[in-house]
């Protein structure tokens, strides 16, 4: 018998109030992959990313995980099975990078339950892979951008479920701290997590998707290995962009370039070499 799609929307309608985002989609998400979605701003992206980690209730159709039903999960069970790292969240007022961490750990504890090794192991090997040790004991509001994302990342890893939802994980780092972020997910991949991020970069997107889910406008445009689907055609057509698309020179991934829409200000391209 093949293993369930780790996540599967079937037919969803889910909006905000009375608007409706999305309409009537189908999804099935592979256990196992790192599936990325990609897709212009405002088409959808984040709002199906949470209506599958429940925050937001479909109008119509149905979301399951592990083959099950996602309304037939406790709150507890759900949040054993499915981690969501959201966009631009608050932390409670004065709260740590460690209180934050600690957070994670909650669904795996009853309500009396002290701390167990296996609990304060997680924490510390979630703060340790994140980078985030040293500023431990710092108050969250008064980090940077790059520094509290990945606190959060470090409260997901604690967490430690084996579906992990993120919502442009790599928002405010620096460029080696976005490779950092996308290797360490791709090492989550490696384990065994089946891995689902909201990514705009799509160079970045191809090198580390196995699987791709393009949206347009509450719609999946199209789904399938990068080097399928990103092709220039697809890039016009969802993102409005001329664009070449070359083999990675590090990868052989697909790489996007824009082509000029207008001429290059000083007249050429800058000289090489
Ligand atoms: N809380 C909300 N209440 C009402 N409408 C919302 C809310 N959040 C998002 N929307 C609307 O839903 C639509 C889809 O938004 P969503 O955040 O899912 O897009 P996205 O693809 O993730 O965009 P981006 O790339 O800009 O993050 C947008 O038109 C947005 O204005």
């Amino acid at each position: 018998m093949t293993a369930p799609p780790a996540i599967e929307l079937d037919s969803v309608t889910v909006g905000y109030d009375r608007r409706t985002v999305c309409r009537d989609v189908s999804l099935r998400v592979a256990e196992g992959s790192f599936t990325v979605f990609i897709g212009p701003n405002g088409c959808g992206k984040s709002t199906l990313l949470r209506t599958v980690a429940r925050v937001l209730r479909p109008t119509e159709g149905r979301v399951a995980v592990l083959g099950r039903d996602v309304r037939g999960y406790s709150r507890r069970q759900y949040a054993r099975t499915v981690g969501l790292l959201p966009q631009g969240i608050e932390a409670p007022a004065g709260m740590t990078v460690t209180d934050l961490v600690l957070r994670g750990r909650h669904p795996h504890r009853s309500p009396l339950s002290r701390w167990t090794a296996q609990d304060e192991q997680a924490v510390s090997s979630a703060l340790d892979v994140t980078g985030t040790t040293g500023f431990g004991d710092r108050i969250l509001a008064e980090l940077s951008g790059g520094q509290r994302q990945r606190a959060w990342l470090a409260m997901l890893l604690a967490q430690d479920t084996p579906i992990l939802l993120l919502d442009e994980p790599t928002t405010y780092l620096d460029i080696a701290h976005q490779y950092e972020v996308l290797d360490l997910l791709a090492d989550l991949h490696a384990g065994g997590r089946t891995v689902v991020a909201v990514l705009h970069d799509l160079n970045q997107a191809a090198r580390y998707a196995t699987d791709l889910v393009v949206l347009r406008g509450g719609h999946v445009a199209e789904t399938g290995h990068p080097a399928t689907v990103l092709t220039p055609d697809l890039v016009a057509d969802v993102f409005g962009l001329r664009c070449r698309i070359v083999p990675d020179p590090v990868t052989g991934t697909p790489a996007v370039f824009p082509e000029p829409s207008r001429p290059h200000p000083t007249g050429s391209a800058p000289a090489g070499g």
